[in-house]
């Protein structure tokens, strides 16, 4: 055999490709600037997917002949474009405001040097090609204050993280500045464990962190529970700490960048839950900006609607005239005035659009307050995708019933004439499922539940459910194909707690064993396709709930509705689990446009299923918007112990 080439030879080569790669990455980047500025004389648009699309399919070709996997080529390349798109945006936004153009830009954010707010606004400085002086703060107020006094430029605030959701202080903070909002920044939080060198993790008896990354961490630190855990008002200053205490027995939950600057070491990594771990960053400013017409821009507002039921709904609706997307909605209580809620918007749009003009004019009219915070350019950029076909893969035709696009729909099950559609019946439709009322005026609460062996255990869930105003119990995992006696044993201890029982089905085969043991049904959202399977839940006689497969349009899941309703079962309501967005990840998203458009349209009850597109602290928020829009009801799963008064008050008034 022959001897291969020594290691050092071979990682010498590697360092000088390397070099080379970073060499044209950058001058690739420097003609970015060069589209940008012809842009800026054409007027065009950043984004064009369309020249995306066709540079990815020529490059997972010219790939391919390399032998270089497609989807290691797409993904390469949708960083690459992810960074130029940035970069145009960031240089036609300077150029587009002149205040902005600064030398240097003096930024208040939460922390010292290392804080993952420090790494947000030092990134956003780069791309600016601007440089930062840094004025770390105690707290947002802090940073509030340095801006409005201009003891600093800029101020990074964290508004929301994909594990741990929105952060209600800063909320509460927006309320009351004269600040406006200038700019947006995601940063990937990777947390790693952060230790003196020649430390690890047996020797840690002690953690530092701030007390977002102990609850993102939260699974990693519970693996870990003998050690003890002390809160820091930032990442930095738990990083601070471990370096004065010159001990290997302690550590600081952190970033490996933010910790090189306090010379520790990451001696473990990944620690949050969720693998993609985001933290989005708002940036404020004295003066607002403007948003040139290329650029996609963001505009939050903050409002409070009156005091009256469906007063959101009906704000919500003036988005839906003026075709205005709204991509957030927050709300939080306003100090002072128990029992009412401030809004929170973001919507697609510019603020010199006439469309958002007029939308915000007329929201003027209908709210108690209402306040633009700002509009700023959108720094989420959507993956261009190529089909299956431009990535020459087969598709797997064994899940063709999964897929929404494949699925033809009838006239007839779309016309407005359908027995689904207020024009066929203007009020809301009820059902009864064991004691519980569903539909009409109710809202109800649902729990949902894993099926475990022990009958006990459920029978537990379901006195505790009820004794906390629950009116049904959702068993899923069931495989009624295995445990027909156990589901049996179970749905009998639910009822015997005063509960209703719903078993989730996903074939017909396990429909009828289902039909005969619960009180209602939930057809999976990944059924909802399935013809044969509707068919035959429309012979039933019990309620069935169809579940909107996360894919799947309105009118596809109303039309699955209509299919039952039309074989002959009138007892049908709707089950939205979340529908797949751009966050990363097992988490969905509400579709509150698609939400409120159902309602407007469909008489059936519509429940919402919060499990997934809620987090622990998004679930009061999101069952308050799902109540304001007089929807029916929410499930929300027996882990989530977040009884806060506001869910109480949500549920249970
Ligand atoms: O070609 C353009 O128009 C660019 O802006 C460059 C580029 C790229 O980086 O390749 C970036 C964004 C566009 O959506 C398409 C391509």
């Amino acid at each position: 055999m022959q001897k291969p080439p020594t290691l050092d030879h071979t990682r010498q080569q590697i360092t000088h490709l390397d070099k080379e790669l970073l060499g044209l990455l950058a001058k690739r980047r420097a003609l970015s600037l060069d589209v940008a500025r012809s842009k800026e004389v054409d007027i065009r648009p950043i984004r064009d997917t369309q020249r995306e699309k066709e540079l990815l399919e020529r490059l997972v070709q010219q790939g391919r002949e390399q032998g270089l996997d497609a989807h290691y080529v797409i993904s390469l390349y949708q960083s690459i474009i992810e960074d130029s798109v940035l970069n145009q945006q960031a240089y036609l936004q300077t150029k587009a405001n002149i205040h902005t153009q600064q030398a240097q830009y003096s930024v208040a954010y939460l922390g010292a040097r290392g804080s993952y707010s420090y790494l947000a606004a030092n990134r956003y400085c780069d791309r600016r090609q601007v440089e930062m002086v840094d004025f770390g703060c105690q707290s947002f107020n802090d940073i509030i204050h340095a801006v409005e006094s201009g003891h600093a430029d800029y101020g990074f605030l964290p508004i929301e993280n994909t594990s741990s959701g929105s952060i209600n202080e800063v909320y509460d903070v927006l309320q009351h500045t004269s600040l406006s909002i200038v700019g947006e920044t995601t940063i990937e939080v990777g947390h790693c464990l952060l230790a003196a060198a020649g430390s690890d993790i047996n020797k840690i008896t002690k953690i530092y962190a701030h007390p977002q990354p102990i609850s993102q961490c939260s699974r990693y630190l519970s693996q870990h529970s003998d050690i003890k855990l002390e809160y820091c008002s930032s990442s930095a200053e738990a990083m601070d700490k471990v370096l004065n205490s010159k001990s290997q027995a302690v550590a600081a939950i952190g970033s490996a960048e933010g910790g090189a600057l306090y010379n520790l070491t990451a001696i473990d990594n990944d620690l949050a839950n969720q693998k993609i771990n985001q933290s989005r960053f708002i940036v404020v400013a004295r003066k607002a900006v403007e948003v040139p017409s290329q650029l996609p821009a963001k505009t939050t507002l903050i409002m409070a609607t009156g005091h009256k039921p469906g007063a959101l709904v009906e704000a919500l609706l003036v988005l839906k005239t003026h075709n205005v997307n709204m991509s957030k909605l927050e709300s939080r209580p306003i100090a002072g005035t128990p029992w009412e809620e401030m809004f929170y918007l973001d919507i697609d749009g510019n603020l010199a659009n006439e469309n958002v003009q007029k939308a915000i004019n007329e929201l003027e009219k209908q709210t108690r307050f209402i306040k633009v915070l700002g509009c700023y350019p959108c720094e989420t950029v959507k993956p261009t995708q190529l089909s299956q076909s431009q990535l020459f893969i087969e598709p797997d035709s064994s899940k063709a019933v999964d897929s929404p696009s494949l699925v033809t729909q009838t006239p007839s099950q779309s016309s407005q004439h359908a027995k689904h559609r207020r024009e066929f019946k203007a009020q809301n439709s009820i059902m009864h499922l064991h004691n519980m009322t569903m539909g009409g005026q109710a809202f109800n609460a649902i729990k949902q539940v894993a099926l475990t062996d022990s009958v006990t255990e459920i029978a537990a869930i379901a006195k505790h459910a009820k004794e906390s105003g629950f009116e049904a119990l959702v068993l899923t995992n069931s495989n009624l194909l295995i445990n027909e006696q156990l589901v049996k044993e179970a749905v009998k201890a639910i009822n015997a707690a005063g509960l209703g029982s719903c078993l989730t089905v996903e074939h017909i085969i396990e429909l009828n064993i289902a039909a005969k043991l619960a009180d209602g049904l939930i057809i999976n959202g990944s059924a909802m396709f399935d013809d044969n399977l509707l068919h035959q839940a429309g012979g039933l006689s019990l309620p069935v709930l169809i579940e909107r497969h996360v894919n799947a349009t309105t009118e596809q899941w109303m039309a699955a509705a209509e299919t039952i309703l039309s074989t002959g079962n009138q007892q049908v309501g709707l089950i939205d689990a979340g529908i797949k967005s751009l966050n990363e990840g097992q988490q969905l998203s509400l579709d509150i446009a698609g939400l409120i458009d159902v309602k407007q349209r469909c008489h059936l009850p519509v429940i919402v299923n919060l499990t997934r597109t809620a987090t622990e602290t998004s679930l009061p928020q999101q069952a308050i918007v799902i109540k304001q829009l007089a929807l029916s009801g929410i499930i929300i799963d027996t882990q989530e112990e977040t009884q806060t008064d506001i869910l109480q008050r949500v549920l249970f008034q």
